[in-house]
């Protein structure tokens, strides 16, 4: 579990996060949504250490981010995966090279145990042997996101953090995709937290949903809540998208 209690962070005096506390639960798909330049990224970037936040807490389970040491963020960091907006794949190195290589820098893990553990988690985001060599250029889109999902479940992490996964992909491949990232999350019991845009995705896998406004936590429900829901920011929000208004009945 990661629990935000009452972040503040600004840039030189432009307060972009307010008070935002929320709890994002493990083996759950903790969706953090709103319009762009909401500061969905740097509530991310906040969780995840890489800004130094101006007031709050930020706890993984029972370790407070803010009062650890450099040494002790850089070993929590081990277990998070991180899914980036556009796969972020290394284009020179194969399928399964990609995913050997966080078990490269950070374990000694031989071999034959590396090798095991790379087919492990392709086969877990069903990428077939025949692509275990190709590389990235080689593979669809909807391809490269399994394999960067293969390669942040690697380390078998506590956390996954996924940054808009389903951004330029079809409709039907990012359902896919987002359908991947939640049983992989029940299965492994992660805390997952996905940034995203997609009303698809809260639909689909929004088991709890932060709607971020402003900087400041606007909503937070279920997708079964958020298609009742009276909240005039998120109701604009989701009108936005005139499928999910017809669902609302606007
Ligand atoms: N490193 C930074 N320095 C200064 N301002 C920043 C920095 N990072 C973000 N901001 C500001 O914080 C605000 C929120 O940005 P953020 O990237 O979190 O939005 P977002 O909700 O993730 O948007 P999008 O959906 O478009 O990615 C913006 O006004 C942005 O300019």
């Amino acid at each position: 579990m990661i629990e935000v209690k009452n972040l503040y962070k600004s840039f030189e005096g432009n307060e972009v996060l307010k008070n935002v506390s929320a709890t994002f639960e493990n083996g759950k798909t903790n969706l953090i949504i709103g319009r762009s330049g909401s500061g969905k990224t740097v509530l991310l970037k906040s969780i995840l250490g890489l800004f130094e936040i101006d007031k709050g807490e930020i706890w993984y389970n029972d370790r407070n981010l803010t009062q650890m040491g450099e040494k002790e963020v850089k070993r929590m960091r081990r277990e998070i995966g991180m899914v980036f907006q556009g796969g972020a794949l290394f284009d020179s190195i194969s399928v399964e090279g990609n995913v050997r290589f966080p078990l490269d820098m950070f374990t000694r893990m031989s071999s034959k145990e590396k090798k095991e553990r790379v087919e492990f988690c392709l086969e877990h985001v069903n990428i077939e042997k025949h692509a275990f060599s190709l590389f990235p250029s080689e593979i669809s889109g909807g391809m490269q996101k399994r394999v960067a999902i293969a390669r942040a479940i690697a380390l078998n992490p506590k956390y996954l953090f996924c940054d808009e996964p389903n951004s330029g992909l079809d409709p039907e491949t990012a359902t896919v995709i987002d359908k991947l990232i939640q049983s992989l999350t029940k299965e492994f019991q992660m805390t997952t937290i996905i940034n995203t845009h997609d009303m698809n995705s809260v639909i689909e896998i929004g088991e709890s949903v932060l709607f971020i406004s402003k900087g400041e936590k606007g909503w937070e429900g279920t997708k079964h809540e958020i298609l009742k829901t009276d909240n005039k920011k998120v109701n604009d929000f989701i009108f936005a998208n005139k499928l999910y208004a017809q669902m609302k009945g606007k």
